[in-house]
């Protein structure tokens, strides 16, 4: 019997892996301040609603957002862009809360990107059901400055790819309390969310929740 191999089946999945050239995902890296960033995400969400926006082409995005800091990213028949105020309100955005701000910067520096400067958080919402297609993160200005993602809720699983849409992506499972960072060769890399599985987070419930950090201007 091979007593190594039996020992390696049961270790949990390194805190930290590499996805790809210039894209890691830190394992459970925000569990700590879970509750404070679902906190502070809650009161963008008071304060700017969760809205499904159209895309170009008129269809209803079936991940619920809102944004948060200088820019936010919206979606509607004149296209894809950042804007600084909500459409709906015509106000600028809500604040970025520092919570999320200062785990962004310290996750993005820990990846390998000292020099982060977010300026626009996109809250997604995910109901069971809900997936999100695979696409490429390219509205930004600075494609040297990375993306910093955080999972919070229920469990999902990442699609990661290449620069190439043909390009057959990995999956990734993704929990509460994981933060992905892409950029440098990877900034570009096609990815996307698997339709989220039913199911009942005990902080969240039935949902799962991302922020997005990127520096859009
Ligand atoms: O929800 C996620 O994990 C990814 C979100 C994403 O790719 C995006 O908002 O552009
Ligand atoms: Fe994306």
């Amino acid at each position: 019997m091979n007593l190594d191999l039996f020992d390696d089946a049961l270790e949990p999945p390194p805190a930290r892996q590499d996805l790809a050239p210039g894209a890691v995902l830190l394992r459970g890296r925000a569990l700590a301040q879970a509750p404070q960033l679902l906190a502070a995400a809650e009161g963008v969400m008071a304060a700017a609603a969760l809205r499904h926006w159209l895309t170009p082409g008129g269809r209803r995005m079936a991940v619920a957002m809102t944004n948060c800091g200088p820019l936010g990213w919206v979606s509607d028949a004149r296209g894809y862009r950042y804007q600084s105020r909500d459409p709906l309100s015509g106000q600028p955005w809500p604040a970025l809360p520092p919570v999320i701000a200062e785990l962004a910067v310290a996750v993005a520096e820990e990846a390998g990107y000292p020099s982060f400067r977010p300026d626009a958080c996109l809250v997604n919402r995910y109901l069971p059901g809900t997936p999100l297609s695979l696409h490429q993160d390219r509205d930004e200005q600075d494609l040297r400055q990375p993306i910093v993602s955080i999972s919070l809720g229920l469990p999902a699983v990442f699609l990661f790819g290449g620069l190439s849409r043909s390009e057959r992506p990995a999956r990734w499972p993704l929990q509460h309390g994981d933060v992905l960072v892409w950029g440098g060769p990877s900034r570009l890399a096609f990815h996307g969310v698997q339709a989220l599985a039913p199911g009942r987070h005990p902080l969240l419930g039935e949902q799962r929740i991302n922020l997005t950090l990127r520096c859009a201007g």
